[in-house]
């Protein structure tokens, strides 16, 4: 379908009447949970074996639902006792097909969609491979044992994580330790002092720990059993490839090496190659061979066409007339961008946090916590190290420390990908605000939702400029078979109506918000991190629970917002518009996501001020004057109930 026909396709769609996915929104949910539920326990795999250039090729595709869980799998009886208590007992496909394989000791290079639950798949037999060598008492003590290399910081803190949630509850004990390039040498040295016997790190890190000497790369061809590539093919875009081929000297011939990727290309071959010696290969496929089906299922996505300059038009539509279910991941290309575009829904009263490579790596850890706990609905990120502006910030820094403006800023983090393989939990709605510049990009930006077989949709705004890219995306997801069918879909809820009637407001809004704004903004935001984020790290350190008070969607611009622009009034909502709105609401009231983690957890009134607030409360010497006043007050409230009982 041609670019002309395709829009004009779409404008007709947008006005008819809102139709599925939430049309009847509580027996949506319910059907949309059951599917879930189903794909949750899908198929049964069949391997093809195929022969393919030396390599033992499999390809598993789902066949029938099949219950299989981790009982069945030969793991470790403390590893079937953690899993248990963790509330885990079913396993993924992925994780039923590979943890076998690796259990057996071969290579394995592994492909499933994103949110799959490939962490589990190879951290179970990792674990279980350590805890058997350490039983027998054959684990070597020089280096660590296994490692696990992942593209970014905040990979590296999720994927310790997950691993020490499990080790705690296991009767043997390993240590596992996570260092990143952030990290002062001497805060690396001593985490790897002992050593470890699992080190998460990325390959930058322990190229450069092997080259400073921290790490005897003789020590590791001595004690190396075991080592994992995640999001394999991310490594290679984060120009992993030089660290990489400078540690093959040290693997030892016998390690047991895992490729983990959640999408395929030449490049995963490659880094097969290089690393791995005569692989399994499991690529997991969905039944009717999708091709390259890679986006879960249970992922609806949509589009809309419009000019790059309505983007800020049609993206206010959708949230402020809610008809995208929360929380919604926004997508853009650019950091500036982000806090324009934080600023202009704020203008309208609705809050927003940016996460960008900017800001320092706790207030980002914080960031996605606070997000994962629903204290705020909308998170704004922008996924790319590589962007020009990456390139030209850390080029201009480097070049002049001294500007204001420039010294203001952080050198952009290079290991940065907060986004991508990032577990963000119960993200409804992914939006391509700006559209990524590949359909890998794509699909691990969609790959936010629909995690763990949970439902989710995706909406992309897509310009004239975009239709290359946006068309090289629907071929990719297009199913050979089906050509007719569309994977992408044009959104049916939001008319023309809807948009029409706000358009004024946006556009004069939207002017409103100036070069000059954003700089300001982006500024006032990474000074404010900056300085919270160390105070932030020790607090949270020994108050861990403050977390909850943590707002990072806080208000930029100190100017009220008008009535007129924070509720859109009754007249300017079209009857069609409010039935979608009104669907998703009780879509979401159904599904019990009405944003409890706000009400439930923070103990604070919404709007609240100053005294909420831990950034503003709080002293990393200490506990602050008012806090200590309160505390008093406790104690004296304490005293008069006392007396009053004794009277
Ligand atoms: N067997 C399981 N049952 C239920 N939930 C699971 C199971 N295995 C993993 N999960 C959960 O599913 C979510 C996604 O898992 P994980 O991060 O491992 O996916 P992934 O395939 O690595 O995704 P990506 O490619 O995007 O990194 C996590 O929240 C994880 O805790």
């Amino acid at each position: 379908m041609g670019k002309k026909q395709r829009r004009s396709r779409q404008k007709e769609e947008q006005v008819e009447t809102p139709a599925a996915p939430h049309e009847d929104a509580p027996a949506a949910a319910a059907a949309e949970e059951e599917a879930a539920q189903e794909v949750a326990v899908e198929g049964q795999t069949q391997t093809q074996g195929a022969t393919n250039g030396g390599v033992k090729e499999e390809a598993a595709a789902e066949e029938e639902v099949k219950e299989v869980s981790f009982d069945e799998l030969g793991l470790d009886e403390q590893l079937k006792r953690a899993l248990r208590k963790k509330g885990l007992t079913n396993t993924t496909l992925i994780q039923r097909e590979a943890i076998p394989r690796i259990l057996e000791g071969t290579d394995l290079v592994a492909q499933a969609k994103t949110g799959s639950g490939k962490t589990f798949a190879y951290l179970l037999p990792l674990l279980q491979k350590l805890l058997r060598l350490s039983s027998e008492g054959s684990l070597r003590k020089s280096a660590p044992n296994a490692l696990i290399l992942v593209p970014t910081r905040e990979l590296c803190q999720q994927v310790f994580n997950e691993a020490s949630s499990l080790l705690q509850l296991c009767t043997s004990k390993l240590r596992i330790v996570q260092v990143n390039a952030s990290m002062p040498d001497k805060d690396i040295k001593l985490a790897l002092s002992g050593p470890p016997n699992i080190l998460v790190t990325t390959p930058a890190c322990v190229a450069t720990c092997i080259s400073k000497g921290i790490v005897q790369g003789s020590s590791i061809k001595e004690s190396l059993s075991m080592m994992v590539l995640d999001e394999a093919d991310l490594l290679l875009s984060y120009r992993c490839e030089d660290d990489l081929k400078a540690l093959v000297p040290h693997i030892p011939r016998g390690c047991q090496s895992i490729l983990m990727s959640a999408t395929s290309s030449p490049d995963i071959v490659k880094l097969a190659k290089l690393l791995l010696h005569n692989p399994d290969i499991l690529t997991l496929t969905e039944v009717g061979h999708v091709k390259d089906d890679v986006v879960p299922r249970n992922v609806q996505q949509f589009w809309i066409s419009c000019s790059e300059k309505d983007k800020m038009l049609y993206i206010l539509a959708l949230l402020k007339l809610e008809l995208i279910q929360k929380k919604v991941l926004i997508f853009v290309n650019s950091i500036d961008m982000a806090f324009r575009l934080r600023l202009f829904l704020e203008k309208f009263g609705i809050r927003s946090a940016v996460l960008n490579a900017e800001l320092p790596q706790n207030s980002r850890l914080h960031i996605i916590e606070a997000f994962n706990a629903r204290l705020f609905d909308y998170l704004i990120a922008t996924d790319d190290n590589k962007t020009k502006e990456v390139k030209q910030t850390n080029k201009e820094n480097k070049k002049d420390s001294r500007g204001s403006r420039k010294h203001m800023q952080q050198t952009l983090d290079a290991e940065f990908g907060v986004v991508r393989g990032i577990d963000f939990k119960n993200v409804f709605t992914v939006v391509n605000f700006d559209m990524p510049p590949d359909p890998a990009g794509y699909i691990h930006r969609i790959g936010r939702t629909g995690r763990a077989n949970k439902t989710g949709a995706s909406i992309s705004l897509v310009s004239p400029e975009e239709e290359d890219v946006f068309e090289e995306i629907e071929n990719m997801l297009q199913d050979v078979e089906k050509k007719d069918t569309k994977c992408i879909l044009p959104f049916p809820l939001l008319t023309t109506n809807a948009v029409e009637s706000l358009r004024y407001r946006a556009q004069d809004v939207a002017r409103s918000v100036t070069s000059r704004d954003i700089q300001e903004a982006r500024r006032q935001d990474i000074k404010n991190e900056i300085l919270n984020s160390d105070k932030l790290k020790a607090h949270f350190e020994e108050n861990p629970t403050d977390l909850d008070l943590l707002k990072h969607d806080k208000i930029l611009s100190n100017k009220v917002i008008p009535v007129h622009l924070r509720d859109v009034p009754e007249y300017l909502i079209d009857p069609t518009t409010k039935e979608a709105s009104n669907a998703i609401k009780l879509s979401r009231a159904a599904m019990g996501v009405d944003n409890p983690g706000r009400k439930r957890k923070m103990g604070f009134r919404r709007g609240s001020g100053k005294s909420s607030d831990p950034l503003r409360t709080f002293s990393a010497e200490g506990k602050s004057r008012k806090r200590v006043g309160k505390q008093r007050d406790g104690e004296q409230d304490r005293r008069k109930r006392r007396k009053k009982a004794e009277v």
